[in-house]
């Protein structure tokens, strides 16, 4: 008899910016406390996973080059633990995984974290397997910290490393213009530099949480701009000090306010609607501080299976400095 082979299947996750990262201390297993609003952003990545006889990753578009193909590649890593979750062959599974960049790599937006969430639901579809979101989270909480909240998506409030959420109801959409920088950041180094910073000194710390919360729930994106707020944002500044001036040209072009997102070196910035956040990113993209301007809304939702009628879509609107 012959076998059926699925037809392949391609899902769409989203990138993620923290509205606000309160970072604790270093835990004994190396990790630091979090408190974190993460909000889930438009601008995506697509994965396709297939069955096959010459298994592997392939990666295109936004920084491809800079994405390793082999074990380390974060959906590769996805595919080996949900093998292994589910008692199947977890050393060569028979799978590959095509991966469309649209976020940026090493930018502090979760982008390999996006594709390990992407691999999860994808082959969760793949192979018909019976299992619950709360199991594929708890399979993406051991790839890596930021992989539960880009499978969930929206709006969430993260504590412990970032992987514990509980969802946070905003009937808003909020318009951001995202600033790539020219290289990516290392998120260990980040963390690092910031112990560095507080044992050498006392960097300001971000306030509390509740009225970040307060702000979503009245949608108001100017009650929001005044909230915004990054414990790694000094750190990321220490290592890359371009930084300040990215963030400085963000408002002198008319946004609200502007954020290092998560480790950076992305740097994001609130708009008041849609058609600022088109003039925001015009006028950034002359300013020369950055490689590539972007346009984003959130909160979308997170990894999806996108059907035939779904083409992969094109790159959302991009402005080059
Ligand atoms: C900083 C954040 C904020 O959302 O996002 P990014 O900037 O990476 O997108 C996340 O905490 C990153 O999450 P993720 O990128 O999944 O990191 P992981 O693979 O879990 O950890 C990579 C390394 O970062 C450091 N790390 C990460 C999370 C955490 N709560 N404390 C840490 O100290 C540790 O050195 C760890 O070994
Ligand atoms: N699928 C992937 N996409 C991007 N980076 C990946 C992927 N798999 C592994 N990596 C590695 O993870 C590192 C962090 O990438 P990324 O998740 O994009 O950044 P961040 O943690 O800052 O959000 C990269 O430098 C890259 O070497």
């Amino acid at each position: 008899m012959l076998a059926v082979v699925p037809p392949p299947v391609t899902v769409r996750v989203p990138s993620k910016v923290n509205l606000h990262l309160a970072v604790g201390d270093v835990r004994p297993d190396g990790y630091h406390e979090l408190n974190t609003v993460f909000q889930a952003l438009s601008l995506t990545d697509e994965v396709t996973v297939a069955v096959t006889d010459d298994p592997g990753v392939e990666v295109v578009g936004e920084g491809a080059d800079e994405v390793p193909t082999g074990p380390s590649n974060l959906a590769w890593r996805a595919v080996q633990a949900l093998a292994e979750h589910v008692g199947k062959d977890h050393t060569e599974p028979k799978i590959r995984v095509v991966i469309r960049k649209g976020i940026p790599v090493a930018g502090g937006m979760a982008g390999g974290s996006a594709d390990a969430a992407a691999a999860l639901v994808g082959l969760a579809a793949l192979w018909r397997l019976e299992i619950g979101r709360d199991e594929l989270a708890t399979v993406a909480a051991r790839i890596g910290s930021d992989v539960p909240f880009v499978l969930q998506g929206g709006t969430a409030l993260g504590t412990g490393r970032g992987e514990q959420l509980i969802p946070v109801l905003t009937r808003h959409t909020f318009h951001w213009v995202i600033a790539f920088d020219r290289r990516g950041l290392s998120t260990p180094k980040v963390f690092e530099e910031l112990d560095r910073l507080r044992s050498d000194g006392d960097p300001p710390r971000i306030g509390a949480v509740e009225p970040v919360l307060e702000a979503l729930a009245s949608g108001d994106p100017r009650q929001l701009a005044l909230l915004l707020g990054n414990d790694l944002q000094s750190a990321a500044i220490s290592l890359r000090p371009g930084l300040r001036r990215t963030l400085r040209a963000g408002v002198n072009a008319g946004a609200l306010a502007g954020t290092v997102s998560g480790s950076g070196p992305t740097c994001a910035f609130l708009c008041s609607d849609g058609e600022s956040a088109l003039r925001v990113a015009a006028e950034l993209a002359g300013a020369g501080v950055c490689r590539t301007v972007r346009v984003a809304h959130g909160p979308v939702p997170g990894a999806r299976v996108i059907g035939g009628d779904e083409a992969p879509r094109p790159a959302p609107p991009e402005v080059h400095a």
